[in-house]
């Protein structure tokens, strides 16, 4: 047993003094010590439910304390699901000798069919599905895949590789991120083997899937490599399919020649997902755990939960996770306590936070949205606002009216105007689902 394994075990029975003997019981004892690197204390816990609970709650105290014991450091916190399954889940992939490329370890669970299909990433899912069944008459394929955090980058990734090595086991696949891509070059620069990386990826390689490609930025060498080898790739006609955060004009310090060859590739965007595809998501995910939840719990979630979709998964562990330790029937009320407890207390919203954010989106003024001008310019944001008010407010038709200088009457068309906008792909659309994203990040906000 290592010092820092022993601190920890040292720690835990200091804590099982300071906090309840349930809260013990339930969210530190299960905490298990998996390293210590780099002044990182890495820590197994549960779930991402119990991570995100223990962040909430713990984290500062167990910080403390272990700084007493190992210095200056920091903790993080895996969830043993992750793990477990990262393990359990990965494919028996063709095996490389240790000079050669890495093997994939794939998320058994990020397939095609796992894949929740929403306006918000049909398009991406479809590119991805084309190439991967090699529907692409074209030779050399890139794809490239952006979008935030939790959108679903890596799980298309991986569902190409997936279903390419099912289709076709004999096919090489290499899955890498831009961090180790990095480490392979200046190692490769080091120890002068250049030579060698290069004509492995050249010969060894039939599908290259690279994540995280924005951490390239700056990166120069490794850059003018991996121009360098996707130009041998390509002309072989072999497949690439990189993720990232941003778009590739987008990524600062970018040299022109591998912005040039990531432009030549399907460039295709993750949005958000929207209200049908997260409850289709909710349902899917709790269905994996076996749960069929009632519909009021699954709008309910799908309400309050929009963006990141770890994040949704985690709120439906969470959920089953609270209900099997408490004993309580997964309903409304226990779906209000495991979202307070991870997003924190909700703010109401009021009209005066509304037309606050309107404005400022759309630049105008609060004089010019109770005005009588007719400019489209200001009646779109004003029928916006009295739209969100409606929908985020207790007010009545006629208070909201007031706001703006408008009868009941005029709320009404406005919130007419605006639901129709929404059932289509307009701009409208887009407009208000943005500022419903800001208002729900507001009313979280602690
Ligand atoms: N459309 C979807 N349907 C079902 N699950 C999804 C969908 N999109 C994302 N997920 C799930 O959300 C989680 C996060 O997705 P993923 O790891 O692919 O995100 P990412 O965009 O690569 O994020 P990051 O940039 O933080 O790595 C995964 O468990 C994934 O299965």
């Amino acid at each position: 047993m290592n010092r820092a394994e022993e601190a920890w075990i040292v720690l835990k029975e200091k804590l099982s003094q300071k906090i309840s003997e349930g809260s013990y019981r339930i969210w530190i004892q299960p905490l298990t010590f998996d390293s210590f690197e780099d002044n990182t204390l890495y820590l197994k816990c549960p779930n991402q439910f119990s991570a995100s609970w223990i962040r909430e709650h713990y984290l500062p105290l167990i910080q403390d304390e272990i700084r007493k014991e190992l210095g200056d450091c920091s903790i993080k916190l895996i969830p043993v699901e992750r793990v477990k399954d990262a393990k359990k889940r990965q494919l028996h992939l063709p095996t490389f000798s240790p000079t050669e490329l890495p093997q994939p370890r794939f998320c058994q669970w990020f397939t095609f069919e796992e894949f929740v299909v929403g306006e918000s990433n049909q398009y991406a899912y479809e590119v991805c599905k084309n190439v991967a069944y090699g529907g692409s008459k074209r030779t050399g394929e890139v794809v490239f895949l952006q979008a935030d955090s939790g959108l679903g980058k890596s799980h298309l990734a991986q569902a190409v590789g997936q279903y390419v090595y099912k289709r076709a086991p004999q096919k090489r696949l290499c899955y890498i991120n831009a961090n180790d891509f990095t480490h392979q070059v200046v190692r490769a620069l080091k120890d002068g083997n250049l030579e060698d990386l290069k004509e492995r990826y050249r010969r060894k390689v039939d599908v290259l899937l690279l994540e995280e490609v924005h951490s390239f930025s700056g990166r120069k060498r490794t850059q003018a490599e991996l121009a360098n080898t996707l130009d041998y790739l390509l002309d072989s006609g072999k497949l690439v399919v990189f993720t990232s955060s941003r778009l590739p004009r987008e990524i600062p310090k970018l040299d022109s020649q591998l912005r040039s060859r990531l432009d030549l590739g399907i460039i295709t965007s993750i949005n958000p997902p929207d209200y049908e595809t997260r409850v289709k998501i909710i349902e899917r995910k709790a269905r994996r755990h076996g749960v069929s939840l009632d519909r009021g719990v699954v709008e309910y979630m799908a309400h309050y939960l929009r963006g990141d979709i770890r994040r949704i998964e985690g709120a439906v562990v969470g959920l089953i996770t609270k209900s099997s330790i408490q004993k309580r029937p997964m309903d409304l009320n226990l779906a209000q306590e495991v979202l307070q407890e991870m997003m924190g207390d909700l703010e109401p919203l009021n009209l005066k936070k509304i037309i606050s954010l309107v404005v400022r989106h759309f630049n105008v003024s609060v004089e010019e949205l109770r005005s009588s001008s007719r400019k489209k310019s200001v009646t779109v944001p004003r029928q916006i606002a009295m739209y969100l008010a409606r929908t985020y407010t207790d007010e009545t038709l006629n208070v909201i009216g007031k706001e703006f200088k408008r009868d009941h009457a005029t709320v009404v068309h406005a919130v007419k105007k605006i639901e129709k906008g929404l059932k289509m792909n307009s701009k409208i659309k887009h407009q208000v689902e943005f500022l419903k994203e800001q208002l729900e990040k507001e009313r979280w906000r602690k």
